[in-house]
């Protein structure tokens, strides 16, 4: 069986990125930014007034007491137009340009004003409340780099710097097709032994909060020829995702209709639990990952393979980061496979901890929405005793959207 990095590495390795598409400011939010973004303009675009007060000479309000004549007015968005000379002075208002001449700012609240004569309370530094030109940053400079994921302050720096169209990556479509006979779609009442489809819900509110666009190719009875109509209705997409019929039983139908479709196998099988019948290859241009049909190991192997997938797709560095916390309980060694335990964070020993479930079965979905971290342990870890540390995936980190 293939170890879980090997796996990750072999599923990136065919995908490419996705190709460019403009969008405006207000759609852009959650997007991935594809080509550097260069300031277009100087911010301020001149030198400007940061406080309401009165542009001045600073040098002229070194003597006490003097008297400055009043020569006019600079709003912000106009501007005062003349020179102004010694002891003169212009009212001025924050973010207005400040008036050829004036160096400086004086504050209102240290300013007598009597008809066209001002007074000063004290004197001013040169460059006082002065927003020099380029103070923000200025033409050329790269406000946002290819990658970045476009949060609100990177759309409000966009707009700032002159962009109102955006180029960002395609957002990848997603197909979603969930297999079995015992399947029955949110909102219906199952009947005897059927349950409810919950792949396909936890997919795809991934999908989208990862960046990409899920799209729901209904349920399919285990019958290859619903299945292999239902592959052809996946053409077009940029990765497909079946979950169930991935295993060894008689119903587990999903690779052989791929196969009759032209599959070009990459693998069948990994050392990871959940998750051991992950298969992964590609329908032509289709890269199709089939997932176990247990909805713990379908949620595990999206964010260990899924989300990579997506990054790799959408332009970012592919990875799932492991932090580290130490075990509440003690754990058994580990045999050849991969495991990701659902696992709590609690206060033990005078310290935070992570307790894993007692039990761990693949179809217990309860505990997966519950946990807090998944507990990673690679092939043959030996046995843990409380207090040991443990690599951990924290799913809050691993499950915030883009957006
Ligand atoms: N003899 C063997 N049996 C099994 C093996 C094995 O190696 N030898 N592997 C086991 C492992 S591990 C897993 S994981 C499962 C994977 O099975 P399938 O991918 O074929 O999945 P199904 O049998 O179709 O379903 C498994 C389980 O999940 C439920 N399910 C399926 N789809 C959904 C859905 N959309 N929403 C909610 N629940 C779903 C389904 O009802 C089953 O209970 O195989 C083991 N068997
Ligand atoms: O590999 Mo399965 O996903 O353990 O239940």
């Amino acid at each position: 069986m293939l170890p879980v990095a090997e796996a990750q590495a072999r599923i990136l390795a065919p995908l490419r990125t996705m190709p460019v598409e403009w969008v405006a400011l207000p759609e852009a939010l959650g997007r991935v930014l594809a080509q550097d973004l260069l300031a277009r303009r100087d911010q301020p675009p001149v030198a400007v007034s940061a406080m309401d007060g009165y542009a001045v000479r600073a040098a002229d309000t070194e003597e006490a007491g003097r008297v400055f004549r009043l020569v006019g007015e600079a709003p912000a968005g106009g501007s005062f137009q003349g020179l102004v000379g010694p002891f003169e002075t212009v009212r001025i208002f924050t973010g207005a340009p400040l008036p050829a001449g004036t160096d400086a700012v004086q504050i209102q609240e240290n300013a007598t004003v009597a008809g066209d004569e001002v007074r000063f309370d004290g004197p001013v530094a040169p460059g006082a409340f002065v927003r020099p030109a380029g103070l923000d940053f200025t033409l050329g400079w790269k406000g946002l780099a290819a990658g970045t994921v476009l949060d609100p302050r990177a759309l409000g720096l966009a707009a700032a710097m002159g962009h109102l169209w955006l180029p960002v990556r395609r957002r990848p479509r997603i197909g979603l097709l969930a297999t079995g006979n015992e399947l029955r779609w949110p909102g219906e009442t199952p009947e005897g032994s059927q349950i409810v489809s919950s792949n396909t819900t936890t997919l795809a509110a991934m999908v989208s909060g990862w960046g990409a666009i899920p799209v729901d190719l209904g349920i399919c009875p285990d019958e290859s020829a619903a299945l292999i109509e239902r592959l052809r209705d996946a053409a077009g997409l940029d990765l497909l995702v079946t979950t169930g019929g991935a295993s060894v039983g008689d119903y587990d139908l999903v690779q052989a209709a791929l196969e009759a479709e032209g599959l070009a196998l990459d693998f069948w099988k990994i050392a990871m639990r959940p998750g051991k019948p992950l298969l992964f290859g590609s329908l032509g241009a289709l890269h199709v990952l089939g997932f176990p049909g247990n909805p713990v190991s379908t949620g595990v192997c999206a964010i260990v393979f899924l989300r990579a997938a997506l990054q790799r797709m959408l332009g970012l560095p592919p990875g799932l980061r492991h932090g580290e916390a130490r075990l509440a309980n003690a754990l058994a060694a580990n045999d050849r496979r991969q495991d990701y335990l659902r696992g709590f964070r609690v206060r033990g020993g005078g310290e935070d901890r992570v307790e894993t479930a007692g039990r761990q079965d693949s179809s217990m979905f309860a505990t997966f929405a519950a946990a807090d971290v998944l507990v990673v342990r690679s092939p043959f870890d030996p046995p843990k005793a409380p207090g040991d540390t443990v690599a951990i995936v924290d799913l809050r980190e691993v499950l915030a959207s883009l957006r």
